[in-house]
């Protein structure tokens, strides 16, 4: 059964979703308003004219009669234009409410962290916010004035109704709710239905993503994969139409029943009006609007029922995109601990812990320090790095290495605060990285990650992204693509620093995989007034002379700099003031190149293979 909990619940959404749309455009909103009670007060005129004319066919009186039927007739040209303006409005007001919420729900995901991105869960809740957001709110709108258009008509029915028979309302009013009733417990299974797919639903999207991206082409053909994947996506598409097809007719069988009891109470009513007219207790004028306001007042009461169902279903939606909105944010979450307060301006290089705390005051060290520091991926159990004390002096050369999956990367995204440890912390300048602003924090590291984006934008904008502030710098451009190698780049491609680059629109110039690099290192030299830099093995994809050039570029760039690299190339290795081995998340080896081939361990270890396979 429809519970008050439930009924009430079914519009919790309702008042925050109004506001929603009443921001977004507030002339619409007083259009579709002021529209909706002119058609909430038609159709009772047309009712009323309507049985003018009856009344003026039975005294026999042509000119009244023609009177009321251009009246009927005006009336009903204005409900039809009323009905037009309607719709447009609404129409107006979508594709602006689509526009406004997509772009709040972009807003969030830019204010959230990588954690949320790596999160099964919370792109789910993304998918779904996506999904109906921009539909939704405006059927909620429509819906609430749907309502109240229903219940002034309604209202007016009723009280022509009463003065036929009192019964006759309380008929109208009991026959309709079990067809609601029904209707509401089916868009609460269809809301279920949908929600409990969203990882399906994932699943279905990406296997349409690699069946038709230029990315997966490649692979896709050479290995045959086409027909099994596609197998795979009809499959998983029959699922869901099995389910939606079980869910259509149970939800149509049962309104027909339903509707037939209303039916039934229609037919009932009209013929006791029939006989009271035949007895010449009504006028004939009188019995035509009866049946009318019956007929009508229960089609009002159906919708304002069915409404209740709309809004139940839209309000469950609604909940999706409101959850989404909430999601707090790291910087929020920042915020609610006792060590930083925010708003701290992003313009200096100065290192400004927000409020000092007892962990943080007065240390005069310059450089990096993890102190135990140790990391487990949400939901994982094995540790990605454990037990790491290290201590970096600003301005020295550091190189990571060791083998795939050992935990470099992941050292990477703790310096970066891309994730937080979940034990022991970092301090940078003697100062838990928690407690820096964002934004100052970010300012002061450049990075290249193995697996940089390739911004389907011009190169030039490829390349000054690296420091949105000086997006239209030309030296510092150029200084950049010089110290990424990419100047040659610039040089050889049609079109230039202007050529659009990737192949997602017309005219786009595809690179290689090396220049790709180069582009994002360069990318990265835009940063110029970063103090730490981290190449995360940016040179894989280069050859052997393009690296040692971009090697020696980084050495002379880096001057009175930190520099991070991973590389699992020696040369490149050993040119690092200090080498650090990661073995299973934990540092197990660390000196110069020489100290480390002295000692002969595993450094020394897989020196020697690769000089081997080298030689
Ligand atoms: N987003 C993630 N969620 C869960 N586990 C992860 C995630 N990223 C990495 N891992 C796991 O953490 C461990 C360390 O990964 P990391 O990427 O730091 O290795 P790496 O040393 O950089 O390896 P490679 O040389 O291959 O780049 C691996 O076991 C990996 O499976």
């Amino acid at each position: 059964m429809l519970g008050l909990s439930r009924l009430r619940g079914s519009f919790a959404y309702t008042p925050p979703t109004l506001r929603l749309v009443w921001k977004s455009s507030r002339a619409s909103t007083l259009a579709l308003g002021a529209l909706t009670l002119v058609a909430a007060v038609l159709p009772l005129a047309i009712a009323f004219a309507g049985k003018a004319i009856v009344d003026a066919v039975v005294a026999r009186d042509g000119a009244a009669t023609l009177r009321w039927v251009l009246v009927e007739l005006g009336l009903v040209a204005a409900l039809a234009a009323n009905q037009r303006g309607l719709s447009l409005i609404r129409q107006l007001l979508g594709a602006r409410l689509a526009m406004d919420i997509n772009g709040r729900i972009l807003e969030k995901a830019l204010s959230l962290e990588l954690p949320h991105f790596e999160d099964p869960e919370f792109y789910d809740q993304l998918t779904r916010a996506r999904r109906e957001a921009s539909s939704r709110p405006l059927s909620v709108v429509t819906e609430s004035f749907g309502t109240l258009q229903n219940l002034i008509t309604l209202a007016g029915y009723a009280a022509l109704l009463i003065g036929f028979s009192p019964w006759a309302v309380l008929v109208l009013v009991v026959a309709a709710i079990p067809a609601t009733v029904a209707e509401v417990r089916f868009s609460n299974t269809a809301f279920r239905l949908r929600n409990w797919r969203s990882p399906e639903s994932r699943k279905l999207s990406y296997l349409e993503h690699v069946l038709a991206n230029d990315n997966h082409a490649k692979e896709v053909k050479l290995l045959g994969l086409g027909p099994e994947l596609l197998t795979r996506y009809r499959a998983l598409g029959a699922s869901f139409y099995e389910e939606d097809r079980r869910l259509a007719l149970r939800r149509g069988g049962w309104a027909f029943g339903l509707s037939l009891l209303g039916t039934g109470a229609f037919y009932g009513c009209y013929a006791v009006m029939a006989l009271t007219a035949a007895t010449g207790k009504l006028t004939l004028g009188e019995l035509t609007l009866y049946v009318a306001a019956f007929r009508q007042g229960q089609q009002a009461f159906q919708s304002i029922l069915s409404s209740v169902g709309g809004m139940y279903e839209h309000n469950l939606y609604m909940s999706n995109l409101f959850q989404y909105l909430a999601i707090p944010t790291t910087e929020q979450r920042v915020t609610a601990s006792p060590l930083a307060t925010p708003g701290q301006e992003a313009s200096s290089l100065e290192p400004r812990a927000v409020m000092p705390s007892s962990a943080s005051v007065a240390s005069e060290e310059r450089g990096i320090r993890f102190e135990g520091v140790g990391f487990r991926y949400p939901g994982q159990t094995r540790w990605a790095l454990h037990d790491v004390h290290l201590f970096i002096p600003a301005g020295q050369s550091l190189a990571l290495v060791g083998h795939n999956g050992a935990g470099k990367t992941t050292f990477i995204k703790l310096l970066t605060r891309l994730y937080e440890p979940t034990e022991g912390r970092i301090l940078l300048d003697g100062r838990d990285l928690r407690t820096w602003d964002m934004a100052v924090l970010r300012e002061r590291i450049g990075v290249v990650f193995q697996d940089f984006a390739q911004y389907q934008f011009p190169l030039r904008e490829n390349v000054g992204l690296g420091s949105i502030a000086h997006l239209h710098d030309e030296p510092r451009l150029a200084r950049a693509l010089e110290r990424g190698g990419a100047t040659e780049v610039a040089a050889i491609i049609p079109g230039g620093l202007d050529a659009q680059l990737g192949r997602w629109f017309k005219g786009g110039v595809e690179l290689s995989g090396g220049q790709w690099q180069k582009v994002a290192l360069a990318r990265s030299f835009m940063r110029e007034e970063a103090d730490i830099l981290v190449l995360d093995e940016p040179t894989a994809a280069l050859d052997a002379e393009a690296e040692h050039a971009v090697f020696e570029r980084f050495r002379a760039l880096s001057e009175g700099r930190t520099t991070i690299v991973i590389s699992h190339r020696f040369p490149t290795v050993r040119m690092a003031d200090r080498i650090v081995v990661i073995e299973g998340g934990e540092v197990l080896e660390e000196g110069t190149h020489d100290e480390l081939l002295a000692r002969a361990g595993r450094y020394a270890q897989l020196f020697a293979l690769q000089a081997e396979g080298y030689s």
